[in-house]
Parts: structure tokens; C-alpha cells; sequence
């Protein structure tokens, strides 16, 4: 059956339904995804609530959808683009194909689009609303501005602990991707995700050793109200925030937040660490990103730096044990290279641990 996509700037895209449309016709904000690989990652990585993604690489899907590389326990995209999709798993550990598994979970997908005619329209003119309909008329959008927040969405709504381990790390879950669960249990920590809307008291009777602040979707200034218990907790505790947990950072320190005209959204954005001084590959899914000249009203370094586009990628506090990345360095997908930085984390709550014991 033919579908069509529509863009806001008053484009439309036709290409083929594989899947149903809930209701006749979906909308979100349409993104777009460069990495060759890592379709089922992305699909299930809660920042992609609301968005619908389009996938750069002409074939998805051939290696299937197995039961290992789910970042949650369902996919958040509203919709997926792409050329070609595979209509078979390929690979010995496939248990459904893209189509079937998108089915599933209602999601439409739209195939043979061109799809690089789409990202041209976005990458000039930025972001935008979309929608797909099963008619080429574009009629009236649906809400613009996605009001309703995501993050109320995605969050657990209960206290959960996972790992043994001595280091206690709590985990504000504003839609968490299971690798960086993974990243800190590998690394002997025990996990407690808490609510996106945690109290500092409730924080600190859990006694953690460290807090990370997750990635998520949206924008992160919808988050305001909670940003006074957000400067309380990282002022308290060792702190790394990734993705929306960065932003979040630099918003509660006073800092500010924008959109990019496109975002990254990529397994190859390359990023220079000023300390280390060298250029890492990285794995990146955002369309928000922090003011630089805004954290010059605050005490926060610049530490990474995007290669392509000069945007903030990475601080730190010179005298308070906080770090916080842009980019994912849980990869999942795309490359590993920045993984140390959970090795930094760790390092970072011992120094402040044997502080405490010797002081
Ligand atoms: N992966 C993320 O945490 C994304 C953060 C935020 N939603 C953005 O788009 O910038």
C-alpha cells in the first residue's frame, strides 16, 4: 500500500507501507540516523520517543532482530524511513524480522523512500515536524511542539537495584539505555534507577557512592521544575551525566540549552578531548545541546569539543567531582572508543571515598 511522508516545510515523500498506521496517520518530529548498523539499538533507545527516524543507510533489517541488543523493553520510535528493508533476519541469532517486530508494537514502517532526498530537506532547513498519512494531501499537522513530556513516559515510576557490587551508583532514569546499566555493572557497581522525579531526601537514605543522570528524550528545559533537586543532588554526590543528563547539568548550574539545526544522530561523530588531546569516535543521538557561551557564567570547563561543528560535547568542575558527556560513551550503537569515561567515574568516587575515609 502507498504512504506518504510529510515534512512541515510542505514537502512530501512517497513510499511503502509495511506496517499499519495506528490511526490513519502518525506525527513527530522527523530525525535522521547515519550509522550503518544498529537499528534495533536505536529503535529501542527511549530518547527516540516521538521522533520519526529515518535511517540513512539504504538496507535495514538484514541482520534481523534478536534478543540481546534491546536498549529497553520496547521501541520508542514513532515511525521508521527508510530505503529497503530487509524482509528477512540474516543473522544466526535473528529471532524476528524488522517488518514483523515493528508490526508487534504497531509502529509504521515506511519503505522505499528516497531517503536521501529527505535528510537534504532536513539538514537545510533543520528538524521538523512530520507526519505519515495514507494520503498524499498533507492536510493539517498535528501538534507542532510535542506538549505532553516524554520523560513522564519513559521513566520507571519505581525503585529498582540491580548489581551487588561495592560502589553504589543511583541512577536517575529520564529514559536510561540498558548499556549504561551495563557499562556500570560490568565495572562491579550495584545500581539503584530511581524516578525521574526523585527527592533529595529519598537520594540520600539510598546513601550512593555516585549519581549518573541518564540520557532522554525532548528538550531538556521541560525538566525545569526539576532542576533545583537536580544542582542539590549533584553538589552532593560524584555526578556523570550523559546525553539529557549533560544538559541537565548545565541547565541546573544556570547554563542554557539549544536546539541544532539537526542534531547528531550518528555512530561516527567525532569529538576532541582537550585533556587527553586526542580526536575519539562517537556514538550520538541529540538534538539539543549546551550554550557554550552560557558556561561562561558558570565554573564549568569545556572538555569535549565536536569536531564537525565546534558544539560543546563534555565538561567537567574544577573542584567538584562532576563530569558530564554529550555523546554516548555506553555506545550501543556504534564505536566504544569513550568508554574509559565510566573508568573515570569510578576513579573519581574512589578518590572521594579515601577523601572521606582519611580526611
Ligand atoms: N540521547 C539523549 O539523551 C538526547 C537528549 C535530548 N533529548 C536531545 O535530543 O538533545
Amino acid at each position: 500500500m502507498k504512504a506518504y511522508l510529510h515534512l512541515a516545510n510542505g514537502k512530501t515523500f512517497e513510499g511503502k507501507l509495511e506496517t499499519a498506521i495506528p490511526d490513519s496517520e502518525v506525527n513527530g518530529e522527523v530525525v535522521f540516523f547515519t550509522g550503518m548498523t544498529g537499528y534495533q539499538e536505536v529503535l529501542t533507545d527511549p530518547s527516540y520517543k516521538n521522533q520519526i527516524i529515518v535511517f540513512t543507510y539504504p538496507l535495514i533489517g538484514n541482520y534481523g532482530i534478536n534478543a540481546a541488543d534491546f536498549e529497553s523493553k520496547k521501541p520508542h520510535v514513532q515511525a521508521v524511513v527508510v530505503y529497503e528493508a530487509s524482509t528477512k533476519g540474516y543473522h544466526y541469532q535473528s529471532q524476528y524480522s524488522l517488518k514483523d517486530y515493528l508490526q508487534a508494537w504497531n509502529i509504521p514502517l515506511l519503505t522505499h523512500v528516497d531517503t536521501r532526498a529527505v535528510v537534504k530537506q532536513i539538514r537545510t532547513e533543520g528538524a521538523m515536524q512530520g507526519k505519515i498519512s495514507l494520503t498524499s494531501e498533507c492536510g493539517e499537522f498535528g501538534e507542532t511542539e510535542r506538549q505532553e513530556q516524554p520523560i513522564q513516559q519513559v521513566s520507571t515510576t519505581q525503585i529498582e537495584t540491580y548489581g551487588n557490587g561495592s560502589t553504589h551508583i543511583v541512577l536517575f532514569d529520564f529514559g536510561y539505555k540498558k548499556s549504561i546499566l551495563q557499562s556500570l555493572l560490568s565495572r562491579g557497581c550495584k545500581v539503584t534507577v530511581v524516578p525521574y522525579n526523585t527527592s533529595f531526601e529519598t537520594i540520600q537514605a539510598l546513601e550512593p557512592d555516585g549519581i549518573l543522570l541518564s540520557n532522554g528524550p525532548g528538550n531538556p528545559k521541560q525538566l525545569s521544575s526539576q532542576l533545583p533537586t537536580i544542582r542539590k543532588v549533584i553538589d552532593h554526590y560524584p555526578t556523570l551525566g550523559i546525553c539529557l543528563g549533560h544538559q541537565l547539568v548545565a541547565l541546573a548550574y544556570g547554563a542554557d540549552t539549544e536546539k541544532l539545526r539537526f542534531g547528531h544522530r550518528g555512530a561516527n561523530q567525532p569529538v576532541y578531548d582537550s585533556v587527553k588531546k586526542k580526536v575519539f569516535m562517537t556514538s550520538q543521538n541529540h538534538g539539543y545541546v549546551v550554550n557554550k557561551e552560557s558556561l561562561a557564567h558558570t565554573p564549568f570547563v569545556v572538555r569535549f569539543t565536536n569536531v564537525n561543528d565546534q558544539s560543546v560535547e563534555g565538561m567537567f568542575h574544577p573542584t567538584k567531582p562532576i563530569l558530564s558527556v554529550q555523546y554516548h560513551p555506553e555506545a550501543h550503537p556504534g564505536p566504544s572508543d569513550t568508554n574509559s569515561i565510566f573508568d573515570e567515574f569510578l576513579q573519581i568516587m574512589k578518590n572521594v571515598r579515601s577523601e572521606k575515609v582519611y580526611a
